[in-house]
């Protein structure tokens, strides 16, 4: 079933009302590439509000929830946790948030993801970020993050990068094939790397205009 989430009606000139679907924009990129880096600067230039799906997973262990314990030996796995307790958490962020554009980071993660999210909610992305980053790069910036985060471990590390090019980047193909991604060379400085996506949001405005 559909949700309502962020849904806003607009008024017709004959007078009926249509129903516009909130704006999503997926950021993608391998752990550690710099998509919770990259969604804060977009936030402050583009007015979205943002949520990582990693964030909320561990905020709801935090919460004691009843799932909280599954959620942390996955995420201690590097596994990907099913996607009704994931898009449950996302969809009740945008309902509360009051805003109807969404950066969403680190999600889909995998095809059950993808296809669960959009079966909830009835969304599509308007395009996808996909942050592209060496492996040895994205290794020694996750080493370096100092989040205090149990799987910014090498050996969780390690699994979350199989995980990545196992599951995660066959969904960037699967956007690509349908011309909705925009490529990033993220291995460059934190500003460089934002001066490439704000042109990206640039000209996806002005094409909407
Ligand atoms: N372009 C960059 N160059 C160097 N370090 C970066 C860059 N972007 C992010 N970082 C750092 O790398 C670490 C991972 O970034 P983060 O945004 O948490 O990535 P992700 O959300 O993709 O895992 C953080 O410590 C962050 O400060
Ligand atoms: N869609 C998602 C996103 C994250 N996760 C879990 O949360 C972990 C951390 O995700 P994250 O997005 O915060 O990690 P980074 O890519 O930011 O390093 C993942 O390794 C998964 O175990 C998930 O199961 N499903
Ligand atoms: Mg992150």
């Amino acid at each position: 079933m559909e949700t309502d989430v962020g849904v806003s009606t607009s008024e017709e000139a004959n007078g009926s009302t249509v129903q516009k679907k909130p704006t999503v924009v997926f950021v993608l990129g391998g752990p550690g590439s710099g998509k919770g880096t990259q969604c804060a600067c977009i936030v402050e230039h583009f007015g979205f509000t943002h949520f990582s799906a990693g964030d909320l997973l561990r905020a709801e262990i935090k919460s004691g929830s009843e799932n909280g314990l599954m959620i942390k030996s996955m995420i201690g796995e590097g596994k990907i946790v099913p996607s009704e307790v994931t898009v449950k958490l996302l969809q009740k962020a945008m309902e509360e948030s009051g805003n109807d554009k969404f950066l969403i980071d680190g999600f889909p993660r995998n095809d059950e993801n993808r296809a669960a999210f959009e079966a909830v909610t009835g969304i599509e992305p308007a395009f996808v970020l996909f942050f592209d980053c060496p492996e040895e790069e994205m290794e020694r910036r996750i080493l370096h993050r100092n989040q205090g985060r149990d799987d910014d471990n090498i050996e969780t590390i390690r699994k979350r990068f199989k995980v990545f090019l196992e599951s995660s980047l066959p969904v960037v193909q699967f956007y690509e094939s349908i011309g909705k991604v925009h490529k990033i060379d993220a291995a460059r400085p934190v500003e460089e790397v934002f001066e490439s996506v704000k042109a990206v949001f640039t000209s996806v405005n002005e094409k909407d205009d």
